[in-house]
């Protein structure tokens, strides 16, 4: 549909609420999981994972260890298969042993992509990653393939934490720099003279599991420490007494910065011209997060500007980088190659976690670290499909409309349907709606095995009401809405009267629609993205949009308008199929009627 031909629909919610269920939050998974069908009488369905039992025949399932793992890992493994440690391995030498694995283990150096699984003819049942970052792995070919990949994501937290300590302070004193000099014959004091830590204060970007460990260890160094993690709850960083700020805070009090943040499309690059020109002039920066949250040539150029007095990194865009980068010779910058992890007591921790994931997965057993997706029954998941898809995409929309507040801890989901309590399992959504919130504010996969796993850790705490209605229970839900507590929103108009950041959504014609945000009432499809504007309700304004975005080349899918009375305000929902340039955004934002707006991608 195009922009200009796009008319205003409005809303009206068809739910006749009688009674409302409480469903407590429940435990992490059981060891087997089923979905009831609608009919009572026909026996459940059981949840399948991906993995299935090796050896089936009663012969030992053959494990491939590819990078070199812990000994109590090793052992472990060869208790229960026959292990072949091939360290070194080129890709081919790989594709040729994977036929006669049932399980590949890995750290960050192999890459693991879709001709592995193709080399190993349905063979291989278990990836395992020793370590957090997958990288290196082709999730999408693992799941097609249906394989399992499972990793060890806290074993390493104390050795990374401890490697950006260690790079902190040698970056302030110069060590690597001093060290290859004395080394060459040289005697420099005044050169190398650093800068003290204590007093002085570190920003921690991204306050998850590493970065809450090497704010403690930079406490104990006198240093005063903030931290900027939009979805960190602000009572956990005030227990270790940091402070949670803006983006923009961070990077104009910090001397030293931190980088603790997954890698994801909103961290990409984060660091780049634009925000070392808002840094402190002399400020120090640690990567042991990923390379590519930095942008690397403007990392060179505000080294060279005096904008960043030095850096100390272990991570980069490409590993290993070349060996004539600018960024790794410069003579401010301190490297090493990747070494975060890579402590004797984290690789024994990771080798027994990691081995003990691949065992349990090669016997059938559910993975709470599974990070692809296990497969569902086909019946219940095409009934399902669309809701599921439904539940997901308002779990994302939600999670980013938060601009702060006390972190995304409190989510509260709101089922309406016409079918009984018993004949409506919401496992696989809620899981989904989790996976929809986490994943946009982290490295971790979630799926239906590891959601409920996942949100605990992250101390998630999700609620669920199952409100029971009226009418023919022909379709397994009418409306969801996900609730955030405690949030500010990006977007004020997404909160409710009582203060959360609320969206509700339907499926119609087997489409995933938005239905609600905050209390005006819209309706656009939930494709592509979309564009959220509040506005005085005047003539002309889908109009003015729709000229914006269709001279842009920007495609509209779908377009709405909910509004509180006639010519007060109104919520307009553009769903569109490309991302609006900066510029467009901009020029949205300037009409005079626009009092705020919100790009969101799904
Ligand atoms: N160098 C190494 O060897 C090594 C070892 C372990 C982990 N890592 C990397 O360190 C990073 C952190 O790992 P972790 O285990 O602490 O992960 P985590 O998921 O526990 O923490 C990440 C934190 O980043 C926050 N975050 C997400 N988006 C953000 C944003 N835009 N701005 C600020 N904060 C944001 C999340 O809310 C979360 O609290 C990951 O990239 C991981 O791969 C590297
Ligand atoms: O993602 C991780 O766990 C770390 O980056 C460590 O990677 P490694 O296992 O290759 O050292």
């Amino acid at each position: 549909m195009s922009a200009a031909a796009a008319s205003s629909a409005i809303s009206v919610a068809a739910t006749n609420p009688l009674k409302t269920l409480s469903l407590s939050s429940r435990s992490l998974l059981p060891p087997s999981i089923s979905l009831p069908s609608r009919n009572l009488n026909t026996p459940r369905r059981r949840l399948i994972l991906v993995a299935c039992t090796a050896g089936g025949d009663g012969s030992k399932p053959t494990i491939l260890v590819a990078e070199k793992l812990g000994e109590a890992g090793v052992k472990l493994l060869e208790g229960f298969a026959n292990v072949d440690c091939s360290y070194n391995m080129t890709p081919e030498e790989l594709n040729t042993k994977i036929s006669l694995c049932d399980a590949l283990i890995v750290r960050s150096g192999t890459k693991v992509g879709r001709e592995v699984f193709e080399s190993s003819r349905g063979r291989l049942k278990v990836v395992g990653r020793a370590g957090v970052g997958i990288d290196n792995v082709d999730l999408s070919a693992a799941t097609e393939f249906g394989c399992l990949v499972v990793n060890a994501p806290t074993a390493n937290t104390i050795a990374a934490a401890e490697h950006g300590i260690a790079l902190l302070a040698s970056m302030a004193r110069n060590v690597a720099q001093s060290d290859a000099s004395v080394k060459a014959g040289e005697w420099k004091r005044n050169k190398y003279v650093g800068v003290s830590l204590v007093g002085k204060t570190l920003a921690v970007m991204g306050f998850g599991k590493v970065g809450t460990e090497v704010a403690r260890r930079a406490k104990g160094l006198g240093m005063r420490v903030i931290a900027h993690d939009p979805y960190a709850p602000a009572d956990r960083a005030h227990a270790i007494g940091v402070e949670l700020v803006s983006f923009d805070e961070a990077l104009a009090t910090a001397d030293f910065i931190s980088l603790h943040m997954p890698l994801t499309p909103a961290t990409s690059k984060i660091l780049n011209d634009e925000t070392f020109a808002k840094m402190k002039k002399g400020v120090r920066i640690v990567n042991v997060a990923r390379g590519g949250v930095i942008d690397e040539d403007a990392l060179v150029r505000a080294l060279d500007a005096g904008i960043v007095a030095q850096a100390a990194l272990d991570v980069f865009t490409k590993e290993p980088p070349a060996k004539d980068s600018p960024l790794v010779q410069h003579e401010r910058v301190t490297v090493t190659p990747h070494l975060g992890a890579s402590t004797m007591e984290a690789q024994e921790g990771v080798a027994i976690e990691i081995a003990e994931a691949v065992v349990g997965a090669l016997n059938g057993e559910l993975a709470a670290t599974a990070v692809n997706a296990p497969m569902v029954s086909a019946e219940v998941l095409t009934e399902l499909k669309p809701y599921v898809i439904l539940a997901e995409k308002l779990g994302r929309l939600a999670v980013q409309l938060v601009a702060g507040g006390s972190g995304v801890k409190n989510v509260k989901v709101s089922y309406t349907s016409a079918r009984a309590t018993d004949d409506l399992d919401t496992r696989l959504l809620r899981a989904m709606i989790t996976k929809g919130i986490i994943e946009p504010i982290s490295d971790v996969y979630v799926n239906l095995v590891n959601a409920d796993f996942t949100a605990k850790q992250r101390g998630l705490r999700l609620s669920e009401e199952r409100v029971l209605l009226d009418g023919s229970p022909e379709n397994p839900l009418e409306t969801i809405t996900v609730q955030l507590g405690n949030v500010e929103s990006k977007f004020a108009s997404s909160l409710s009267e009582s203060g959360e950041v609320k969206v509700e959504g339907r499926v119609k014609d087997g489409i995933p629609h938005l239905t609600k945000v905050g209390s005006f009432e819209v309706d656009v499809t939930l494709e592509g993205s979309i564009i959220l504007c509040r506005q005085v309700d005047q003539p002309g304004m889908i109009g003015t949009v729709g000229s914006i975005l269709g001279e842009s080349n920007v495609n509209v899918n779908f377009m709405s308008v909910g509004r509180i009375a006639p010519r007060k305000q109104a919520i307009m929902a553009i769903g569109v199929d490309d991302q609006p340039s900066k510029e467009t955004l901009k020029k949205i934002g300037e009409i005079p009627a626009v009092e705020e707006f919100v790009f969101l991608k799904l």
